[in-house]
């Protein structure tokens, strides 16, 4: 494990203090704290519906909270606009990408840049080219996204996500359904953007080919943080903290950010 000690005075990239989220009336994270500092890659664990998506997309300003505060960059959250410093991978198969390409999809992540129905300038496609060939997929841009495989998309929503030209990329669950050689390729690029200084917030079950990139985790159980600093075997890998909370009726309302849905689930 690697250990990258940011400066005591440096600022967090994002921060969440006593985070309590409620939806639909459940309460889901019941006073969470969380920070990503520069240069840190941090991991996300815990069981399933132990909350961790909750406290990333709540972090983003992608779901409300009922007390707690939240920072971007130092920035509280409501006055927060810069955007583009922050990327962000949903988790695959949330976000309504029917009939784009792999070029469309990942084009999109550049909309914080440009000003509405303004066309692509030459730095917006220079952003993208960068960002597709980053994750090996320029020979594939015309392709229906929907068309590749599991791996390829998870490439093609990162490539998203960089061509922000972010400080901090967020990512919920990349390694999800991947085999092992694609999970590898993948912690491969993600431990190049690490090594560029990127600071690095990753939702993960299982750490697998991440887990030397990992300075530090997060474990969350049931809504609260179980767990705060260097890996510890066993804590927090896919294990049985399950749910207390029963399962949503309806899907979130869009986020204001991008197009994003949940994925529907199973009961628990
Ligand atoms: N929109 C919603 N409305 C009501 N409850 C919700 C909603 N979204 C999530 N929950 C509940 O919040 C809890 C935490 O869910 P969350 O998806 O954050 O957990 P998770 O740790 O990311 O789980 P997993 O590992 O299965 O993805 C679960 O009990 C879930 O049912």
């Amino acid at each position: 494990m690697q250990v990258n000690q940011p400066p005591s005075t440096a600022v967090p990239l994002i921060e969440g203090r006593e985070l309590v989220v409620a939806l639909q009336g459940h309460e889901i994270l019941h006073g969470v704290d969380a920070r990503v500092m520069p240069g840190e890659t941090i991991a996300l664990l815990g069981g399933n519906g132990s909350g961790k998506t909750t406290l990333v997309r709540t972090l983003l300003g992608l779901a409300p909270v009922s007390s707690g505060e939240r920072r971007l960059f130092g920035t509280p959250l409501r006055g927060f606009h810069q955007w583009h410093r922050v990327g962000y991978v949903p988790q695959r198969g949330s976000l309504q990408l029917a009939n784009a390409t792999v070029g469309e999809v990942v084009a999109t992540g550049r909309l914080g840049h440009r000003k509405p129905f303004i066309p692509q300038r030459r730095a917006d496609r220079e952003a993208i080219d960068q960002a597709m060939a980053r994750v090996k997929l320029t020979e594939l841009r015309k392709a229906p996204f929907l068309r590749l495989s599991g791996g390829q998309q998870q490439r093609a929503l990162i490539a998203r996500a960089l061509c922000t030209e972010p400080e901090l990329l967020v990512l919920d669950e990349p390694l999800a359904g991947l085999d092992m050689t694609t999970q590898r390729s993948l912690a491969r690029v993600l431990r190049e953007l690490k090594e560029e200084g990127l600071g690095i917030l990753v939702v993960l079950h299982d750490l697998g080919p991440m887990e030397d990139l990992i300075d530090r985790s997060i474990v969350l159980q049931t809504g609260r943080v179980i767990h705060d600093g260097p890996l510890r075997a066993g804590v927090g890998m896919a294990d049985n903290h399950h749910v207390t909370a029963p399962m949503p009726e309806a899907p979130l309302p869009a986020p204001h950010l991008l197009a994003e849905r949940r994925p529907v689930r199973e009961n628990r």
